[in-house]
């Protein structure tokens, strides 16, 4: 079987192109804080991009840089600041930070309502009780990519390698909301393939290049690939799963660029959105 390929580059700007819409609808400009610590080329990439997709999707974005030396109640102080400032709705700060600054504290700081990654303990707390939430970005595009493909995870095997509070957890978490029967690995997995090559569903987010090869995927499963690896030798990203190989036995594969990648910063511009509309927790109960 040769894998359809899931292109999340299309599918953004597909999605982008109707967020831009909505916005041009809403009484108010949604507005995003990013917050950026240190001089770390790949986290300035990233912020850079998700500038700039703010800007198409007609959102606001306010970005500040800070040097790695700044101190963790310099940062807390300008997070009390957004969270009061109502004319910014959503805030980011960029992870990770210098060790000086405990992720954590900056994190349960951040607003609730205005938690767009949606890694403050409330939204993942309300995630697992199966409430409304916001909801990290890379795994709300990893839903995405599935749902448009057409692959439905009720009663299908899903397994997910690696376990962050970023990916991992949030994405079996939402797979198991959906209804599949959900196995995470990592590090201390053993007999990694033996698990993996049962998932019909197969998300590979440990961050290590191209540890996922032939022999870990079923024929026909769909491989979604969350490795932002950077190859020191060339500079071009590269993923955890082996490309070439893994599409010639998988149903559906994502690329590394061009998939979940884009996908995360369409994810960050809708959950900016939700928060504009500041509609998320209505109906609390
Ligand atoms: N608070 C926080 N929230 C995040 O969502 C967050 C974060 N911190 N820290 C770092 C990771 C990483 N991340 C990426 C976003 C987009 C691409 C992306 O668009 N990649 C392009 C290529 C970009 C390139 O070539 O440099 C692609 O895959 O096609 C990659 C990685 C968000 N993260």
């Amino acid at each position: 079987m040769t894998a359809k390929i899931i292109s999340g580059k299309e599918l953004s700007t597909q999605l982008r192109g109707e967020l831009a819409d909505e916005v041009r609808e809403l009484k108010v400009t949604p507005s995003l804080a990013v917050i950026l610590v240190g001089d770390d080329p790949a986290s300035h990439s990233y912020v850079r991009g998700k500038e700039k997709a703010c800007k198409a999707a007609g959102i606001h974005s306010i970005v500040k840089h800070h040097p790695s030396s700044l101190r963790e109640d310099e940062l807390l102080a300008e997070i009390d600041a957004f969270n009061e400032d109502s004319s910014v709705h959503g805030i980011l700060v960029q992870l990770p930070l210098p060790e000086h600054i405990s992720e954590n504290a900056v994190i349960e700081r951040i607003a609730v309502n205005k938690d767009v990654d949606g890694f403050h303990p409330v939204n993942v707390g309300r995630l697992l009780t199966g409430k409304k939430a916001f909801t990290p970005c890379t795994p709300l595009g990893i839903m995405k990519m599935l749902e448009i493909s057409g692959v439905e995870p009720r009663g299908k095997r899903a397994v997910v390698v690696g376990r962050s509070q970023l990916v991992g957890r949030p994405v079996g978490q939402l797979l198991l909301n959906e209804d599949a029967t959900v196995t995470y690995c990592h590090s201390k997995t053993k007999d990694l393939a033996s698990v993996t090559s049962q998932a019909d569903i197969l998300i590979a987010a440990a961050g290590r290049a191209g540890m996922i090869g032939e022999a870990h995927v079923k024929e026909g499963a769909a491989v979604i690939d969350v490795g932002v690896n950077r190859v020191e030798s060339t500079g071009k990203l590269t993923g955890d799963v082996q490309f070439e190989d893994v599409k010639e036995k998988a149903g559906w594969i994502t690329p590394v660029p061009g998939g979940v990648g884009p996908m995360t910063i369409t994810m960050l511009l809708h959950n900016t959105v939700e928060a504009a509309r500041g509609t998320m927790f209505d109906d609390e109960s």
